[in-house]
Parts: C-alpha cells; structure tokens; sequence
C-alpha cells in the first residue's frame, strides 16, 4: 500500500468503481488539500457523482485507494465510514434535503444537536451560518414557505453548520435559476474558504471553475485534465497535484 502524500488531506489513487459490472469510473487519481475548491466537470453520465461518492465513503471502489489524512477510506468497515461521513464530510445534493416539519433554523441546528451540543448553543450556531449565507430572516419558517434557492441556502448552511473538513456538493445550483447559481456558489466557496474547509463541488455550471482553485475534468469515468485556476478571486495562481 503506497502511503499518500503529505499535503494532499484527501488523496485516491486509481478509483474504479462498476455498477453491475457497467464501468462507471476507470482508474481515477486526485488529491484534495485542506481548503482547496475543487471543481470535477464533465458531461452528463462521466462519473462525476460515482468519484464523489467513492470520495466521502459512500460507495467502496472496487480497485484503488481512497485516504483521508492517515485512514485508509476504501478498507473501513460500513460503520467506518458512516461515522467518518457524519464526524468529517458533509454532503449536498442538488435537490435541498430538509425536514419539512421543522422550521429552518431546527433544520439547521440538527446535525449539531443530534451531536450532544445543547440546543440553544446549536440555535446560535445555526443562525451564525443562516446569516452568513443571507437567510437569516426565514429561520422560523418552514422550508414549503422559502424559494428553491433560499431552500438550497439553508442546505448549504446546514452543511456548514456541522463543521465538516470536506464538503461534497453534487450539482448544487442545477435546479436554481442562472441569477441565483453564482450567487449561492460565491455565498458557498467564500464560507468554505473563510473556514477552511475543503469542497469537492461536482458541476456543468460554467461559472464554477473561476471559484476553483483547480478544475478536474471527467469523460466516459476516466480523468481528462486539470485546470489550474489562473487567478481565483484576486488570489494567486494555485499549484497543482496531478
Ligand atoms: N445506481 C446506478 N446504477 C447503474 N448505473 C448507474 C447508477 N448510477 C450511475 N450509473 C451509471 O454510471 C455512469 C456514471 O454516472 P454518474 O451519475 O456518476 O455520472 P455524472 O457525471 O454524475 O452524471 P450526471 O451529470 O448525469 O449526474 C453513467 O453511465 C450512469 O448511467
């Protein structure tokens, strides 16, 4: 077993992984660093969700590695890499996932509270991260009440809430309106940056890769290329980890 390499703090080295026997994902290689965005891209059906649920443990590759910092992913237990999921990963899908008997802020502070926090300290936490991402008016609605994009906001910050050091967005802005896809994929990479946590951002969305720190590109479930971004936000230009 080749031990990762040291600044990558999620690495997988040639993922495979087939649905009945139907390749999804052919000998995939990447490493994430600790606050890095990282867009994978590519057309409908290329393995972009497949790499990311080989990544957060979902789905064990059926040839390759996966690590996360010293843990090797792809040999855990299923219980492994449940509790690996819920103390490290978040996850957000591109339909808003909330309960819809609670109000948004209960919504929120869920994760939290379902972790031991009192409720009142995970209500604070909870309406820090709604105001962050510019809903912090709705939170005693319930989600039926808010816009799709509010919706997806308060997905966003429940996500965050949680504290994760990897956040995994598939296609989060696909069902939004084009006004509100870069605004809510701003909102989304300034909050992970600002906290450094690293996101793994899965998107056909154009306007994603000048908020990447690089682009990883899928066709047919095999990686394609890299971009580095040429100059992110005013910052320098990245190194990148082929
Ligand atoms: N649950 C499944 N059962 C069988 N085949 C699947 C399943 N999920 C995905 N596939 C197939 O695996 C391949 C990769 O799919 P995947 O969803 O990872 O790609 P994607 O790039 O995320 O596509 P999209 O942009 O449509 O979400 C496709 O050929 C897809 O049809």
């Amino acid at each position: 077993m080749v031990a990762p390499p040291d600044d990558d703090m999620l690495w997988a080295r040639s993922v495979s992984y087939a649905y009945r026997g139907s390749p999804a994902l052919t000998g995939v290689s990447l490493g994430v660093r600790e606050g890095e965005v990282l867009v994978v891209s590519g057309p409908r059906g290329s393995g972009k969700t497949t790499l990311l649920a080989c990544l957060s443990a979902q789905l064990p590759p059926d040839e390759g590695e996966v690590w996360f910092g010293g843990v090797p992913v792809h040999s855990l237990t299923r219980l492994g890499r449940e509790r690996l999921r819920r103390e490290h990963f978040g996850w957000i899908d591109t339909q808003p996932r909330l309960v819809p008997e609670l109000t948004v802020w209960e919504n929120v502070a869920l994760p939290l509270m379902l972790r031991g926090i009192p409720r009142r300290a995970a209500r604070t936490t909870a309406r820090e991260w709604l105001e962050r991402l510019d809903v912090g008016g709705e939170e005693r609605q319930r989600p039926a009440a808010l816009l799709q994009a509010q919706r997806q906001r308060v997905t966003i910050a429940r996500a965050l809430a949680a504290g994760p050091r990897v956040l995994f967005a598939d296609e989060p802005t696909a069902p939004l309106h084009r006004a509100d896809r870069g605004q809510v994929l701003r909102t989304l990479t300034a909050a992970a940056r600002s906290h450094g946590i690293s996101v793994i951002l899965a998107t056909h969305d154009s306007e994603a890769a000048p908020m990447a720190d690089r682009t990883v590109s899928l066709l047919d479930g095999r990686r394609v290329g890299t971009i580095p971004a040429a100059d992110v936000e005013g910052r320098d230009t990245c190194s990148v980890s082929a």
